[in-house]
């Protein structure tokens, strides 16, 4: 049976309740868009292969609860994540909130692995006569936390893609030396079995050379 995939990174999406989190999500692995709001329970999560590199990279997105209520259930996931996407810059917002919004970096980082890798995502861009964040601040806040910023809409599946390929791409990147070590390692492993097997001593190789006798 061929390989489903070579890699499996966690990616995690975290922002305040209503962003757009778990419409994001559905954008990306089902195509599909819920214009009611049911807000997540404690934590979720969907799966998506992608090509990369020469690797098929399963991404397993977790989809956090944004109420209040559910944050210690959802920074139990932050230590097991490879990426965050960081959903806070709701367009809609009144921008006094964006402000508020440095704190959280700092506070996730606390709790996430040193390598992990972030980026910052601004839903709901399709909503420009209630965009009260302009494109120029979300750039600089990403840029003050050395992250990726995207514009996107899950509604318009706009930069959907893009930014979740990012994401798994940094991640990738991070991991590039430890990925082709261990990419090494296997190969030279199946060379070994592929020697073993063919070797004569092997039952599989005795068992071949019978075969042929008997015919
Ligand atoms: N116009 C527009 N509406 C969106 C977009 N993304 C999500 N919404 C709407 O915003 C509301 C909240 O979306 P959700 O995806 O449930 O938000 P969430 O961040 O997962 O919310 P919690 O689960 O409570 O944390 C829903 O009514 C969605 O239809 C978008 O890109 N554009």
């Amino acid at each position: 049976m061929a390989k489903q995939y070579d890699i499996l990174f966690r990616l995690l999406m975290l922002g305040d309740s209503g962003v757009g989190k778990t419409s994001m999500l559905r954008s990306f692995t089902d195509s599909d868009f819920e214009s009611s709001h049911i807000s997540t329970i404690g934590v979720d999560f969907k799966m998506k292969t992608l090509e990369m590199d020469g690797l098929k990279v399963r991404v397993q997105i977790w989809d956090t609860a944004g109420q209040e209520r559910y944050k210690t259930i959802t920074k139990q996931y932050y230590r097991r994540a490879q990426s965050i996407v960081f959903k806070h810059l709701c367009y809609p917002l009144p921008i006094e909130l964006l402000f508020c919004l440095h704190q959280l970096p700092c506070v996730v980082l606390q709790f996430a692995p040193h390598q992990v890798q972030n980026i910052l995502v601004g839903n709901k861009s399709d909503e420009q006569l209630n965009r009260q964040v302009p494109l120029e601040l979300g750039v600089k806040l990403a840029t003050s936390y050395g992250m990726d910023f995207f514009e996107t809409s899950a509604s318009a599946n706009h930069n959907i893609n893009e930014s979740f390929t990012r994401a798994t791409k940094l991640v990738l990147q991070a991991h590039k030396s430890d990925i082709d070590n261990l990419i090494g390692s296997l190969d030279e492993y199946l060379d070994r079995v592929d020697l073993q097997e063919e070797s004569p001593s092997s039952p599989q190789a005795e068992c071949g050379s019978q075969r042929t006798c008997a015919c």
